[in-house]
């Protein structure tokens, strides 16, 4: 008889009903490619008395998460639970401790903890995976730590938030305000639970700092993630992007530079024909550059139960067959210190919205602001007649510092009746 392997899930909400489902309609052929059955023995979860649509009858119920991870019954804990600190810390804490495996989908925990905890995981000689915190579905971890191992990456970019990517295609698609679809972007179980994460463009910037150590073998710099959400996005903008050729994307990036490790999540115009540019929904997108094998894209869903739970199970299959590998595809403590590259460094032409006061040389203040801090203007346009008016300008390729010094000096001007807004036109 073959031992089964046994795990232990923390959090029964979107992702942890998800693994339950897998588990209860794939289980035998999960068993099959394995060679030993994979079984769920014990959970754990705020509320005993939900009803949750999976059945859970089967399984022992601990209240407390950390009693979970220490059950003498349990392999694998899968910490579904969320939040850098707090219980889901001291669950993985004391699952590593009692020489757990453990599969996470918590890239703010790695994000912030990720270097230490795998430190810890590799000294105990357990797993701790984390496909499921990135880009949901999409085997991006995998891809890049494994498929293009041999390669040294020069570029990591993608789409790494749904819920980013469904509100800005659904404004557009239903002229509808932000709230709105952000709602809906709720109810789908995409965002997460304070989804001013999502918005606010930090939950890429744990996913992109996770793909960065993995990327260039640096240590995990989540406070060096340059980050600008998508709060400030209008459907006036998205349109006046489409009318360009363009669409609007929350893009994460990071690029290794002489000077330093580049790392940001903004809003960016790409062309709309392009893979990233032309992402439906919820769809998430990573493209890996690599010195041999060029350029490698993934795609797929990078939300909701189904695909979070698909990858979370994918890492659980590798470690139930004995693949224990290094969460940042080396030793963590292989991994080296890089210097940031300054955030000014950045340069790229941009999408510049101001909201001006209709007065005769309001526009001459806005090109005289431009030209004292050398940005060079390529078309210019007022969008009707209100007061106050949308005017936009698109510039010649620009330094990113002389953008921000430009729009600091606009916004503060009289004629400014909004603070300006500024999205960077990017090549992908
Ligand atoms: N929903 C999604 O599409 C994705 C979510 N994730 C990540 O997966 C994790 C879980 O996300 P969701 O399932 O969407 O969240 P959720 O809010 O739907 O579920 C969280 C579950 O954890 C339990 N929980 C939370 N705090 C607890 C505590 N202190 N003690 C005991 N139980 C506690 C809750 O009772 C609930 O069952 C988060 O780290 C999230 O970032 C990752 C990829 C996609
Ligand atoms: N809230 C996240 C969930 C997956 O990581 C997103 O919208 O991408
Ligand atoms: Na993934």
């Amino acid at each position: 008889m073959t031992t089964p392997f046994r795990l232990g899930i923390a959090g029964l909400g979107t992702v942890g009903r998800g693994v339950v489902r897998i588990v209860a309609e794939h289980g035998a052929e999960i068993a099959t490619r394995v060679g030993r059955p994979v079984e769920i023995v014990a959970v754990s979860a705020r509320d005993r008395r939900r009803d949750r649509g999976v059945d859970l009858t089967a399984f022992a119920w601990e209240d407390d998460p950390v009693a979970l991870a220490r059950r003498a019954d349990v392999d694998c804990v899968i910490e579904v639970m969320g939040g850098a600190n707090g219980p889901a810390k001291a669950l993985v804490d004391a699952a590593l401790a009692a020489g757990k495996h453990v599969v996470t989908a918590n890239k703010a925990l790695l994000a912030r903890h990720g270097q230490e905890l795998a430190e810890t995981a590799e000294g105990a000689g357990v797993a701790l995976a984390g496909e499921a915190a990135v880009a949901g579905g999409i085997p991006a971890l995998k891809g890049l730590g494994e498929g293009l191992a041999a390669n040294r990456i020069t570029r990591v970019f993608g789409v790494l938030n749904g819920t980013c990517n469904y509100i800005l295609n659904e404004m557009e698609a239903r002229k509808a305000p932000y709230e709105a679809v952000l709602a809906d972007a709720q109810r789908l179980g995409y965002a997460e639970a304070d989804p001013s994460f999502d918005v606010g463009g930090i939950d890429a910037a744990h996913k992109l700092a996770i793909l960065a150590a993995l990327a260039f073998g640096t240590r995990v710099d989540f406070e060096g993630v340059v980050t600008e959400g998508i709060e400030r996005i209008t459907l006036a903008d998205i349109e006046t992007a489409r009318d360009m050729g363009f669409s609007i994307r929350l893009l994460g990036l990071a690029r290794m530079h002489e000077a330093g490790l580049e790392q940001r999540v903004r809003p960016c115009m790409v062309d709309e024909r392009s893979l990233i540019g032309a992402l439906p929904g919820v769809t998430n997108a990573v493209v890996v550059e690599g010195d041999f094998v060029g350029q490698c894209a993934f795609s797929g869903p990078g939300a909701g139960e189904g695909p979070t739970a698909s990858a979370i199970m994918a890492d659980v299959l590798d470690i139930a067959r004995g693949a224990v590998r290094p969460l940042f595809g080396r030793a963590a403590t292989a991994l080296a210190s890089a210097p940031r590259l300054s955030h000014g460094d950045e340069h790229s032409p941009y999408y510049l919205r101001f909201t001006l006061a209709d007065r005769p040389g309001a526009l001459a203040q806005i090109a005289s602001a431009l030209g004292r801090q050398g940005v060079s203007i390529h078309r210019m346009r007022q969008y009707g007649k209100g007061d106050p008016v949308p005017v936009v300008i698109v510039t010649h390729d620009a330094r990113r510092d002389a953008i921000d010094a430009a729009l600091a000096e606009i916004g503060a001007l009289p004629v400014s009746a909004e603070p300006p807004v500024a999205i960077r036109i990017e090549e992908v």
